[in-house]
């Protein structure tokens, strides 16, 4: 079974990504983003300018777009306003544009924006929409290693929590990470056993293991407070909630699909 290499580089101030190099051979070079970045409808985390600086392709969801022109220049007090605004354009605004203002729409459509209106679909969330415009946008998706950051999926709205967790299910074989301040949550697909490398900027936090919808007969790991060898869960028994990374790399081997969860260190 092959492996899959999971890193936070996103998260340290000084560092671009480094190299990833994937069982299958497919390369990122060092020092090259593979990012792309979401914006859902919650406040942004502190991080998001950082991650917008990796992004190779930087896309708003619906109302995400209100909170992209109203929070970000909070972020840069000291700056101007309107330079903040101008300097933070997404490339894309997609959605069923039911939240997100008009002001908005025309202010970063004037800037080069593309907007699109996906109001027909009243099936799957905005999340999933900007999932599917990047797909189409970056050639090669499945091969790039390409990783999307969505900021803003934890909050408030626990039926969009669900549907924000339900599309790392549906989008299983792309990597995708929900943030927030506090903490990040991804899947950990079964065809691959992985390798979570948590810098010791985070070591020591809360993290979390738990397979969603479908029982685990068999997971194994290391690198943490309480390990589990060949240990079933499911919800209704035993799930992973409190548990502690005690090492710089966690290893997950396990029969189901599972959603890590790991606490974000506040500076
Ligand atoms: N409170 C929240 N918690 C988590 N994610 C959220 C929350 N609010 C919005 N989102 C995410 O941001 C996306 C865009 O939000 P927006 O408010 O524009 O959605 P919406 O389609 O108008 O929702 P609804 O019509 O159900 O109110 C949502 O699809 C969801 O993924
Ligand atoms: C069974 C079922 N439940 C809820 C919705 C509603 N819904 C789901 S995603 C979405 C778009 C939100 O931007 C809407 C309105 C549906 N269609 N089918």
């Amino acid at each position: 079974m092959d492996l899959m290499t999971h890193s936070f580089d996103f998260l340290l101030p000084t560092t671009l990504p480094t190299a990833a190099v994937e069982s299958n051979g497919a390369a990122t070079p060092a020092g090259s983003s593979n990012y792309a970045l979401v914006i859902l409808n919650q406040s942004l985390p502190r991080v998001t300018p950082l991650i917008w600086e990796h992004a190779r392709i930087r896309v708003c969801a619906d109302g995400g777009a209100n909170r992209l022109y109203d929070d970000m220049p909070q972020l840069f007090p000291n700056d101007d306003l309107h330079a903040v605004r101008r300097k933070y354009k997404p490339d894309a605004i997609k959605g069923d544009m039911d939240s997100v203002r008009d002001d908005v729409v025309h202010f970063y459509k004037d800037l080069g924006t593309t907007i699109v209106d996906a109001s027909h679909d009243q099936d799957t969330t905005d999340l999933h929409k900007c999932v599917l415009y990047i797909h189409n946008n970056i050639p090669d998706l499945q091969n790039s290693n390409l990783c999307i950051l969505v900021v803003g999926a934890l909050g408030g709205r626990f039926d969009h929590e669900l549907g924000n967790i339900n599309v790392l299910y549906n989008f299983s074989t792309v990597r995708l990470i929900l943030l927030n301040d506090d903490c990040l949550i991804q899947l950990l697909p079964c065809t691959h056993r992985h390798e979570i490398h948590i810098d010791s900027h985070f070591k020591g936090q809360h993290c979390g293991l738990a397979p969603v919808g479908m029982p685990s007969r068999n997971t194994t790991t290391t690198g943490l407070q309480w390990n589990l060898s060949n240990t079933e869960m499911k919800f209704g028994g035993l799930v992973s909630t409190s548990n502690i990374v005690r090492e710089n790399v966690v290893t997950v081997h396990s029969d189901a699909d599972l959603i890590w969860t790991m606490a974000i260190k506040k500076k």
